[in-house]
């Protein structure tokens, strides 16, 4: 094999400033867009900040044109969800481990990266914008070191690169899948434990968690329908639930839509609506106008709800620790009636047997809406899971103080992760006084549910994030905690 580029010129520097025969720093380029992406993965490096958060803010500041937007859109998100990946390709270009690449020529490399392997760009063009890029941060010396790994990465396609570097696909198949996919290893084995007997649906599963996702929007329940938010955002009515809207992937920033901006709708992931309305479903036997929400920052679900219990003259309840979230969920509430509690939803002061329907919207790994959050994948740990299932499984025995005999408890999270599914829910189901439903039917339409009694939601089945619910009754003899 020959050389590697990084060999032939080393001047990318391992760490800092590189330093040697570079020429004067540039001003930054006029390449607005890649400007934009690469502020973006810098920020995501150095500050932990979230894509999703810093990017529009830089858009909206430095005023770009619609196509610069889009362009820095899918560069930034695209690149962050493929770090695993474009980091492996990258390794295997240049002659060092891409931790000693300097940070900000990294950043640069992984949109180069991502433009080779995952767009139509042109080679030309994707390398010597990136190498404009370096040369205006870094120098001319770290331009070289960056034109001659991205040549390197230019001679296989993505599929190639896969077939090169990844674990053989027989021998270690989630390993192979998690490569081409762009998931950590850890993430893939979660899904694929999670699927089960329909662990062949990896690949597709991995791929629709990769892609980008449709944006749904929710109509508040006696202010609009679906056919009429539909109608006036150009989305189609979503297919299960009966206030959902599916808008395509990229069709701009939902916060500028008139229904939203007028509290008419909100942006909501079909699968959060199901898992809310299945809550409301399964009989209650006697009073039904006391709900509670116990986990309700930022408030989607308990706008939901807070709409829905108003209809028969009810109301809600809803909590949530970090007061800037209550002030979120206040924000969304305002007319209707519920009330915000800034507190620890297993201590919350509320009066046990006070509610005839509690929401568990549990704090989890997230792994379930991994696509929305584009660098969210890598940032996660395994270790993140046993401490969040503990506190999940303590939120849902507070639930069970608070609902009255006969009430209904939805537990719901984000996630596939056993741990953080049917393994709280096996043993909440344990307690005494707890029965555990068949959820699925309150799902109603809804296909591929699997077993129960959990319902599991997935982005390649559903078109939703992998949302899960398991809902329970209280009987009459009270739960220990
Ligand atoms: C998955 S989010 C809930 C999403 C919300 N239901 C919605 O639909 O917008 C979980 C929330 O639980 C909150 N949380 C964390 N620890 C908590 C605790 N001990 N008691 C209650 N809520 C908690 C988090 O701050 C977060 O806002």
């Amino acid at each position: 094999m020959s050389p590697s580029p990084a060999r032939r010129d080393r001047r990318g520097g391992p760490s800092g400033p590189p330093r040697g025969r570079q020429g004067p720093r540039r001003p930054p380029t006029q390449d607005a867009a890649r400007d934009a992406a690469l502020d973006t993965l810098t920020a995501v490096r150095e500050k932990d900040a979230y894509a999703n958060l810093v990017l529009p803010r830089l858009l909206r500041d430095r005023r770009l044109t619609t196509r610069d937007a889009g362009l820095a859109t899918e560069l930034t998100y695209g690149a962050c969800r493929a770090f695993g990946l474009l980091d492996t390709v990258l390794g295997d270009c240049s002659d060092r481990p891409v931790d000693e690449i300097d940070g900000v020529v990294l950043d640069a490399l992984r949109l180069g990266c991502y433009q080779l392997l995952r767009t139509r760009i042109p080679t030309h063009a994707a390398v010597s914008a990136t190498v404009e890029l370096v040369r205006g941060r870094a120098g001319s010396g770290a331009a070289g070191f960056a034109n001659a790994v991205l040549r390197r990465v230019s001679e296989r396609t993505e599929d190639e690169w896969v077939e090169l570097l990844a674990p053989d696909a027989t021998s270690d198949p989630i390993g192979h899948l998690a490569l081409r996919h762009a998931h950590p290893r850890w993430v893939a084995e979660a899904f694929a434990a999670a699927l089960g007997d329909a662990r062949d649906e990896l690949a597709e599963a991995l791929a629709a968690d990769d892609a980008r996702p449709a944006v749904h929007l929710v109509a508040r329940p006696g202010e609009i329908s679906s056919a009429e938010l539909a109608a006036v955002t150009g989305g189609d009515e979503a297919p299960y639930s009966p206030y959902g809207v599916r808008l395509e992937a990229g069709a701009g920033d939902p916060a500028d839509l008139e229904p939203v901006r007028e509290r008419l709708a909100g942006v909501q992931d079909e699968g959060s609506q199901l898992a809310a309305l299945a809550l409301t479903r399964p009989p209650a036997e006697g009073s039904d106008l006391r709900w509670l929400d116990l986990c309700a920052g930022p408030g989607g679900k308990a706008a939901l709800l807070g709409a829905l219990v108003s209809l028969d003259g009810g109301t809600l309840d809803a909590v949530e620790p970090a007061a800037h979230r209550a002030d979120l969920i206040r924000s969304l509430v305002r007319e209707l009636p519920v009330t915000v509690h800034v507190g620890d939803g297993r201590d919350s002061g509320l009066p046990a047997g006070g509610f005839d329907r509690v929401l568990v919207d549990a704090p989890c790994t997230g792994l379930g809406a991994l696509r929305r959050r584009p660098e969210a994948r890598w940032r996660r740990r395994p270790s993140d899971v046993a401490e969040l299932a503990r506190l999940q499984g303590e939120l849902l025995r507070a639930a069970f103080e608070l609902v009255r005999p006969g009430g209904v408890v939805a537990y719901v999270v984000c996630s596939p992760h056993l741990s953080e599914t049917v393994e709280v829910a096996r043993q909440a189901a344990r307690l005494p006084g707890v029965v555990q439903l068949d959820a699925r039917p309150f799902f109603p339409d809804v296909p591929a549910l699997g077993d129960g009694p959990g319902v599991q939601l997935w982005p390649h089945r559903h078109g939703t994030d992998a949302m899960f619910c398991a809902l329970f009754r209280r009987e009459a003899a009270a739960p220990t905690a």
